[in-house]
């Protein structure tokens, strides 16, 4: 058997792994039209493994719709490339077995299942639904391994209905962890936590994104100053500025279009 890898050695850091052959998420010129309103408009974004990449922007920026775009739930035009091998255009579910996993703004878990059930069948351990819904004696090593770095080894049994929003959150993040998704996109995961559950979220995400391809969409600028390598700004669906939180908090164009003054005082 061999031994899962899901936790990395390391931390996340600006550019991404600056050794050997890192994967990547390339998007070219990526546009989304809906009924003539164009929501996304030639965009450009190149993610790195290894880099904690955020997507900041306005309300109604386009950011959810890029990701939509990337996984495949919307039609696009353009480019995505991921480590060599064009995405867009196919199906979500070729999209995600190519590695490409997502989140969504509402957790979407199966409520009725316990957390092990839902990384069980997440991981598609080949057992039947019935022989699934069963207690097990054994756990496989890469959900075992999961339910530890998601921080729910304690809530293995317990239904995921019954979690608190934040745990739920987790889970999803674990789901994509034991599919082996190396393409993290993620939206708005802190929405509607505590205090204490970002934070810890924050860890996580710092865990899982240094050797994976992470984009995380966030409105949270104090949680953004905390834990992204990178930044893209998105702004009437397009690409506004790029850089450190540094560079894109000190852009005039990101100043007048989304942080304004308060938001970049003090830091
Ligand atoms: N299915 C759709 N049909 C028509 N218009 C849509 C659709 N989905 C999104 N839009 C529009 O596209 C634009 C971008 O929406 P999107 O949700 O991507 O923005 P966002 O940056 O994620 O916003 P928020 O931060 O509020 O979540 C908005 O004007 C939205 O109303």
């Amino acid at each position: 058997m061999t031994t899962p890898t899901l936790l990395p050695d390391g931390e996340p850091q600006a550019g991404g792994w600056r050794r050997g052959r890192p994967k990547y998420l390339e998007v070219r010129n990526l546009s989304v039209s809906f009924d003539g309103f164009l929501a996304v408009d030639n965009v450009d974004l190149e993610v790195i493994q290894g880099d904690l990449r955020f997507l900041i922007g306005p309300n109604g920026a386009g950011k959810t719709t890029v990701i939509d775009a990337i996984t495949g739930l919307v039609p696009a035009t353009g480019s995505v490339n991921h480590t060599g091998t064009e995405i867009l255009g196919r199906k979500v579910h070729q999209i995600a077995r190519l590695g490409v996993g997502r989140t969504f703004q509402t957790a979407s878990v199966f409520e009725n299942l316990s957390v092990l059930q839902n990384l069980d069948i997440a991981a598609g351990s080949g057992r039947s639904p019935l022989q699934m819904l069963r207690r097990r004696n054994s756990v496989e090593p890469a959900v075992e391994e999961a339910l530890e770095i998601i921080g729910l080894a304690g809530a293995a049994d317990k239904k995921a209905g019954i979690l608190a929003h934040g745990q739920k959150q987790w889970l999803e993040i674990g789901m994509l962890l034991v599919q082996n998704s190396d393409v993290l996109l993620l939206d708005e995961p802190i929405a509607g936590m505590s205090q204490d559950e970002r934070g810890e979220t924050g860890e996580l995400l710092r865990r899982i994104a240094a050797n994976r391809i992470t984009l995380v969409i966030e409105h949270d600028m104090d949680f953004v100053r905390e834990f992204a390598t990178s930044v893209s700004v998105l702004a009437a669906g397009k690409v506004l500025s790029e850089g450190s939180v540094a560079q894109v908090q000190a852009d005039k164009k990101v100043q007048d279009v989304y942080l304004g003054t308060s938001a970049t005082e003090g830091h």
